[in-house]
């Protein structure tokens, strides 16, 4: 079964498609190394069935507090010694509950209306579902939209805010306004921010980036050129990638990676965050954070916590 539930940001419905028939719609769900990727062509249905079917189970190195403490002070010190700006360590952490995988995703989209949720099965991928606050590149008609999100503080502590998340975020925007000033097709770059944006129970720094597009546009190669962006990689993004693969220890899958969908002249691409893999018997949540040379090990894995708690909010 290949069925893929979808609530875009802002709206307080969702709609179901499969790819039983092909047809419709384009819908990509790509890791965040890009190695795996499932493109499908989609219809809507009415039917909400849902097989368990694709909820296989998996071992996985769930790093404990300490080791994750530990990882981040490491990466600190790298950054330190090799003068990097910024590099984006993330985890993994198992809940133990079985859940109903429809039932979970309509909690997620009356919660977080301002999110994308989904929910997507697929025998290659697995069962993953979330509700991510990023866009990575929206087209609708000419109008190009994406977005530079990155800083995090707990919702009501916007005040906390320092000069560590303005950087992390800093770096964000410019390297998406950067790869779009120098796109074929793309033109007049604007970028408006930062705002504070509120994500469930976190608020972010956000800049709104937006853009329009000519004859010789490419939507695909932009994403690829864009993907991972410093929010989800770091930065420089070779240095930041190569730190990530050889030192988080586990896989990220399609945690950080990207899903999105194409229909006529109309593409919505997001970022996977906020999200997890569901199994029969437990799910996987995974979190992560820029980390920069003014990083605090323990406030990192705070950070993780509470962006975890978007998801489990609605799981306990
Ligand atoms: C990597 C994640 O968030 C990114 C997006 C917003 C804020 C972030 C941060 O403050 O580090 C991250 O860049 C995640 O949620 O797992």
């Amino acid at each position: 079964m290949q069925k893929l539930f979808i609530s875009l940001p802002g709206n307080s419905d969702y709609k179901v498609y499969t790819s039983d028939s092909g047809g419709g719609f384009a819908f990509r769900f790509s890791s965040f190394e890009g190695h795996e990727e499932v493109n499908l062509k989609m219809n809507q249905t009415n039917d909400e069935s849902f097989l368990s079917e694709n909820l296989g189970g998996q071992h996985f190195n769930i790093p404990t507090h300490e080791e994750y403490v530990k990882l981040v002070e490491n990466t600190v010190a790298h950054i330190r010694k090799n003068d990097l700006g910024k590099i984006v360590m993330s985890r993994p952490q198992r809940f133990d509950k079985i859940i109903e995988p429809v039932l979970v995703f309509k909690k997620l989209v009356e919660a977080y209306p301002t999110a994308c949720v989904y929910l997507f099965t697929h025998p290659e991928v697995g069962t993953w579902m979330g509700a991510t606050p990023e866009t990575l590149l929206s087209k609708k008609g000419d109008v190009l939209k994406t977005m530079s999100l990155a800083g995090t503080q707990k919702k009501g502590e916007e005040d906390k805010f320092t000069g560590k998340e303005k950087i992390e975020q800093e770096l964000v925007t410019d390297y998406i306004t950067e790869i779009l000033n120098s796109e074929k097709g793309v033109e007049g770059v604007k970028a408006e921010g930062p705002i504070i944006a509120e994500a469930g129970n976190v608020v972010h720094l956000k800049t709104a980036i937006e853009a329009t597009v000519q004859g010789s546009f490419n939507l695909s190669s932009l994403i690829k050129k864009l993907h991972p962006t410093p929010a989800v990689a770091g930065f420089p993004k070779k240095e930041a990638l190569e730190f990530i693969k050889k030192n988080e220890p586990y896989k990220r899958s399609f945690y950080a990676g990207y899903f999105g969908l194409n229909q006529r002249t109309d593409a919505h691409y997001f970022v996977n965050l906020r999200c997890m893999q569901v199994f029969h018997d437990s799910v996987v949540l995974y979190a992560g954070g820029g980390i920069t040379r003014d990083s605090n090990p323990e406030a990192e894995w705070e950070e993780t916590e509470n962006k975890m708690q978007t998801l489990l909010q609605v799981l306990k």
